[in-house]
């Protein structure tokens, strides 16, 4: 991680026919931080990882990653995304499925996209399974080939919804584990969202916690936890809202 600033997000207000669900986020993400935005369902993540990706135009606010806007970025192959609900081409193996996705990444370098099939196979970690047809896929391992899609091209920034949503238990570490060690070795800045705030005191080097369309805290998880005197983040969440009194 270093002082340089990946993301920078600035009073970003989201409106749906006047109702507002983004009121003023704010945050800045470091180069090779792996940052989360935690909160609960309906709080604003996806919306505020869309605008930041460069797939929701229309916002009031400033973003800028790495120094250009969202749209630049992307066109630039900066940013890789990962939605809450990617699929593979269910008729394509797996390493088919990589294989698309690096040839557009590649941009015609073969050694290039070689490199990044070999990276993503690494990352999936489905062995023979990799070679058969997706669509036979349980939802983990469709998890892990998405996430092995955005990881292996090295993005500058990857921008993943939800990634442990929904998995069982082996596919969640497995998951984590990724999340956690390979930024390192790749990179790579990482942001992600999360509405289990028990998982990322492992993951994540800073949290944004956001409810309602605000940001309540900014910090490392440990931080947040002892500001608000609480033995875990779910428990200083409930704090940080107003709202402790439902714990015992
Ligand atoms: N296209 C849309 N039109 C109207 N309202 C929307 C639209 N997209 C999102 N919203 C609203 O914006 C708010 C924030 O939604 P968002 O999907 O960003 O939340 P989230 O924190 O990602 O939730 P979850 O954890 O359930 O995925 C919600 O109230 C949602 O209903």
């Amino acid at each position: 991680m270093t002082d340089e600033i990946a993301v920078s997000v600035t009073n970003l207000v989201k409106k749906y026919k006047n109702v507002e669900v983004l009121n003023g986020i704010s945050l800045q993400v470091y180069k090779g931080e792996v940052f989360g935005l935690i909160g609960p369902n309906g709080a604003g993540k996806t919306t505020t990882l869309r605008a930041i990706s460069g797939i929701l135009k229309k916002y009031e606010g400033d973003i800028s990653i790495f120094g250009y806007t969202p749209e630049e970025a992307k066109k630039l192959g900066y940013i890789s995304y990962m939605p809450e609900d990617a699929f593979p081409y269910e008729k394509l193996s797996g390493i088919e499925n990589l294989e698309v996705f690096a040839q557009i990444y590649a941009r015609g370098d073969k050694e290039l996209e070689k490199e990044f099939l070999e990276l993503g196979v690494k990352i999936a970690d489905l062995g023979n399974k990799i070679y058969e047809q997706t669509s036979i896929y349980s939802r983990g391992m469709k998890r892990r080939l998405m996430i092995a899609r955005a990881l292996m091209v090295k993005p500058r920034l990857a921008i993943l919804d939800e990634p442990t949503t929904g998995l069982d238990v082996e596919s969640t570490v497995r998951v984590r584990r990724i999340i956690r060690e390979l930024p390192r070795s790749i990179n790579t800045t990482i942001l992600f969202s999360s509405h289990n705030m028990l998982e990322v005191d492992f993951m994540c080097d800073r949290i944004a916690l956001i409810n309602k369309g605000k940001i309540v805290e900014i910090g490392m998880p440990k931080q947040i936890a002892e500001k608000y005197n609480s033995k875990n983040l779910e428990e200083a969440f409930l704090k940080a809202i107003g709202n402790d009194k439902s714990i015992s």
